[in-house]
């Protein structure tokens, strides 16, 4: 196979700039070495080093994890730290290669060795326990990882995916009739909800909204969580067909059942509920293309009153600013579903903008790769 060739093609000229001198001076190998022994560069060389290997490394690390996760090691520590051999028949391997895993989830401080040689849970392993949905996040990772095993391959878009065939309602409605393949995902989502919930209306007060909309709410685990922390907002959870019976089922074992509605329907070819003053979009924009999200947002703002507000909530890229939650996993993970993609606060707030939205706001993330809100409001039409 001939290798690209490194220059530009014709016709494209490149601005050597004095960044780009800097930089070529940098990827010298000579000049590596002597950033590493010269006293005021020495610790920024040894941290780019160190950086630079956690990089190379971190397919590594996440299959570590995986391996952790999928043997269920830190549920099996629960009650106390275990050695290696106490682990190892149960897991089904050598207490020689459950050594080896537990000392890399020792070294990704996840679990502790302790004096005698026993290993224990560290803080961000009962964390990880403790965070719903978050293991069963990074098992069905085993099928994105697939996906990523050629990545230039699957950004020429010359991968068959399978995400794409794991989150199949993005397609359309058609796609995800069957109650297995909805509950595979709505599961999955509805337990990593709750933190996305959370942080949602940490980010956003919903005092004075009388009825919320939430679209694509699949289980309504955020309807249940604004309904619960304000005792006066009635919300109706839209999503398709096939989450129905999952989500009222979860509906009506809430204290707030009374104030909760679902109702079946596609965004795409049906009438929204009416009546909202606000409504929300949780995880919902990203999973679908620039004309779908143009299209839904139109929708939202034909069924809202006017000064209704809109609420955003997804993991978002960093825009001009790029980072790593939404410029690389989730740009990556809608690259493997195939439709979507990860969007900046400032590009969703002028798609809102653009279907007549104003008062856009956006609120700086407690974390980034749980969610980051943007909110817009339906202008009052001015009288007369
Ligand atoms: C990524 S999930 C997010 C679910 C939930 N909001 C959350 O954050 O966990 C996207 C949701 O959109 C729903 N959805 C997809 N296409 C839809 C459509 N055309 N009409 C209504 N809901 C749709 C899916 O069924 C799914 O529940």
């Amino acid at each position: 196979m001939a290798l690209a060739s490194d220059t530009p093609p014709a016709g494209v000229r490149q601005r050597i700039g004095l960044h780009t001198r800097l930089m070529r001076l940098v990827a010298r190998p000579g000049f590596q070495r002597w950033a590493a022994a010269f006293p005021f560069t020495r610790s920024t060389a040894a941290k780019d080093g160190a950086e630079l290997f956690d990089l190379v490394q971190g397919f590594v690390k996440s299959q570590a994890l995986f391996a952790l996760v999928d043997l269920r090691i830190l549920h099996r520590l629960m009650d106390g730290p275990l050695t290696s051999g106490e682990l190892a028949g149960p897991c089904r391997m050598s207490a020689d290669r459950m050594d080896r895993l537990l000392r890399a989830g020792t070294a990704m401080r996840v679990l502790r060795r302790d004096r005698k040689g026993r290993y224990g849970l560290a803080r961000k392993g009962a964390a990880m326990v403790g965070v719903p949905g978050l293991e069963d996040m990074i098992r069905h990772h085993a099928a994105f990882y697939r996906d990523l095993n050629d990545p230039v391959a699957l950004l020429r878009g010359e991968v068959d995916t399978e995400l794409s065939a794991f989150w199949p309602y993005v397609f359309g409605a058609d796609n995800a009739t069957d109650a297995e393949t909805s509950s595979r995902y709505s599961d999955l989502m509805a337990r990593s909800q709750e933190i996305v919930a959370a942080d949602t209306l940490a980010a956003v007060s919903l005092a004075g909204i009388d009825r919320l909309l939430d679209i694509g709410g699949g289980y309504g685990v955020f309807a249940e969580a604004a309904a619960l922390k304000h005792p006066d907002l009635n919300a109706v959870v839209f999503d398709l067909p096939a989450v129905r019976r999952n989500a009222e089922a979860r509906l009506q074992s809430s204290t707030a059942r009374d104030r909760l509605r679902f109702v079946a329907g596609s965004f795409r070819d049906d009438a929204l509920p009416d009546g909202a003053d606000a409504i929300s979009l949780i995880r919902v924009l990203y999973d679908h293309q620039d004309s779908t999200v143009a299209a839904l947002l139109g929708k939202v703002f034909d069924a809202l009153p006017d000064g209704g507000r809109l609420i955003v909530s997804e993991p978002m890229s960093g825009g001009d600013r790029p980072e790593i939650a939404g410029d690389v996993y989730f740009s990556f993970y809608c690259l493997a579903m195939q439709t979507g993609t990860v969007r900046s606060a400032a590009r969703i707030g002028a798609m809102c903008e653009n279907a007549g939205f104003t008062d856009i706001r956006s609120y700086k993330s407690r974390r980034p790769y749980v969610t980051t809100v943007l909110t817009a409001v339906k202008p009052q039409t001015k009288p007369g």
